[in-house]
């Protein structure tokens, strides 16, 4: 499979490595750097698009591929307020996209079990449930994407909650958080690959669930995987579309 990069930074670089150990080819690289080299012609040259570029970056990416008619994987995070409008326009022109805000196996694992646990804990309400997430200090968007699915995840599932906001510890936050609330509680240390932990603490005790990257490759290997399933299809997914935990 011929691939196209869409941002070559800490992510774009470890899937170049999965990608050739799996024996596809890198056909180009677009950074912030050469952008003028992002074109309808080079695009044409692969077989699938990977973005894992910036938030303000994937929307022009993503069309880019779309007016290439390339198959994009997209791992970027932080432009899911666009995502119906991308996902109409993906079906409108018969075009293929798959996203994540997580490609690891046991992250998807992990949302699985969150959705079934949400639902068992509607019999159990003194409970209150919380996300937390805690990431390398570069990341630009808060909360994380994960964090967002797993606080999602819980709310279609748990009756008593039914939005999310989010405190990104170390700045300003002066909400009171309602009962019908969901804390994301978000924070920046460096190195830290990913942790996410969903918490239900009652006034006896407190189950935690948590999820630990010990690196990316987790992420960068199911971005491939990913792009193999999609290669040849047709149609807007989500990476849970490729697992089957049943
Ligand atoms: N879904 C998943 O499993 C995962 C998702 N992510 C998400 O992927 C994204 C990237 O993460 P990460 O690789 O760590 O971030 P990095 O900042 O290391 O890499 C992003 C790269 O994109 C470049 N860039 C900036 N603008 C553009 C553009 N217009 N087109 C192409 N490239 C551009 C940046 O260049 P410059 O630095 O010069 O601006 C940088 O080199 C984030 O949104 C993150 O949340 C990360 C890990 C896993
Ligand atoms: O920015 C990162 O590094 C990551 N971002 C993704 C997210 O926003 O959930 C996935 C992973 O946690 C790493």
């Amino acid at each position: 499979m011929k691939i196209a990069l869409l941002g070559y930074g800490k992510m774009g670089q470890i899937i170049e490595h999965f990608a050739l150990e799996r024996g596809h080819e890198i056909v180009l690289k677009i950074n912030i750097d050469n952008q003028e080299d992002l074109t309808v012609a080079n695009l044409r040259k692969a077989d699938v698009a990977i973005d894992f570029s910036t938030p303000d970056a994937a929307i022009d990416n993503i069309y880019a591929c779309f007016d290439a008619n390339l198959p994009v994987v997209v791992g970027t995070t932080g432009w899911y307020g666009q995502l119906q409008e991308v996902k109409n326009d993906c079906l409108e022109r018969n075009n293929a996209l798959l996203y994540g805000s997580n490609f690891s196996i046991g992250v998807n694992l992990f949302f699985h079990v969150n959705k079934v646990l949400a639902q068992v804990m509607n019999n159990f309400p003194a409970y209150e449930v919380q996300v937390e997430e805690i990431h390398h200090t570069q990341k630009l968007d808060s909360p994380s994407g994960t964090a967002m699915t797993l606080a999602e995840g819980i709310i279609d599932n748990l009756d008593r909650k039914s939005e999310w906001v989010n405190e990104l510890v170390g700045t300003p936050f002066e909400d009171v958080i309602k009962k019908e609330q969901l804390l994301i509680e978000s924070h920046r240390i460096e190195n830290i690959p990913g942790t996410h932990t969903v918490v239900y603490s009652s006034e006896v005790d407190e189950i935690e669930f948590k999820h630990t990257a010990h690196s990316r490759s987790g992420f960068a290997l199911g971005a491939v995987v990913a792009a193999e399933w999609l290669e040849k299809r047709q149609g807007f997914y989500n990476i849970t579309d490729i697992f089957d935990f049943k």
